[in-house]
């Protein structure tokens, strides 16, 4: 199995958390291991044998965000635009994320906003920088604030706007158990925060939006 450069520096962290040492996938699957033993089950028995390697795999796949720069994303723009000026809304970007403190699923949508100066980016790039931070263990407000500022950093727009609805199965599956209940978080950068007209159509844009929570 691979072992993907698990020495090597982590792009888009902080250097004290990208330059830290990550454990081997050997003591990953010992950690879950332990936990199937603590759950009161037996790692041995047939359903659980593959476990600490699929949970592994799965990790992997949930926290794939760790290993993707996402300034590096944005970099390549396009300058043809017929000065194109006015808002460009991609909305409902289906978002899976983490929560980190109890490391189960967020679940809901994104909706991401800007308005150009003198470069465009490619709108999938766009989906793929949602992903790029959701795929690490998040809380939604820091979620909401990455995906905006590295918009803002990268494309230096007029404006940046970005809204997530989430629903956080630490808060509908355990604890607290309200069903229903979703979280808005919201940033809004530059023409978006001085122009009301322009956040007014923003979240007007945005406002007809169905749920996704599934
Ligand atoms: N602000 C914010 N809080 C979150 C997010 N995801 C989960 N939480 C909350 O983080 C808090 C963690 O609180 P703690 O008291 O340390 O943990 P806990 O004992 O498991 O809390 P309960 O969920 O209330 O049982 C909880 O209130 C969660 O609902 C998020 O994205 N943003
Ligand atoms: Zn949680």
């Amino acid at each position: 199995m691979s072992d993907i450069s698990l020495r090597e520096p982590i792009a888009g962290l902080e250097p004290s958390h990208a330059l830290r040492k990550r454990p081997t996938r050997e003591a990953a699957e010992a950690a879950v291991r332990t936990l199937l033993e603590w759950v009161g089950d037996d790692p041995d028995r047939e359903g659980l044998i593959g476990t600490p390697d699929r949970v592994v795999r799965a990790y992997e796949e949930f926290f794939e965000g760790y290993r993707v720069d996402p300034l590096e994303l944005l970099r390549r723009t396009f300058k043809e635009t017929q000065d194109y000026g006015d808002m460009v809304v991609l909305r409902d970007i289906r978002l899976e994320s983490h929560c980190e403190h109890h490391i189960v699923p967020i679940i809901g949508k994104a909706h991401v906003a800007y308005v150009p100066s003198d470069r465009i980016v490619g709108i999938s790039k766009l989906a793929r920088l949602v992903e790029v931070y959701a795929k690490r263990l998040q809380i939604q407000e820091t979620l909401t604030a990455q995906i905006a500022d590295a918009i803002n950093k990268v494309l230096k727009p007029k404006g940046v706007a970005v809204v997530i609805e989430a629903a956080h199965m630490c808060m509908t599956t355990r604890g607290i158990r309200k069903p229903g209940v979703t979280m808005v978080t919201r940033r809004l950068i530059g023409a978006f925060e001085t122009d009301a007209g322009l956040k007014r159509d923003f979240l007007s844009s945005i406002s007809g939006s169905r749920g996704t929570f599934g």
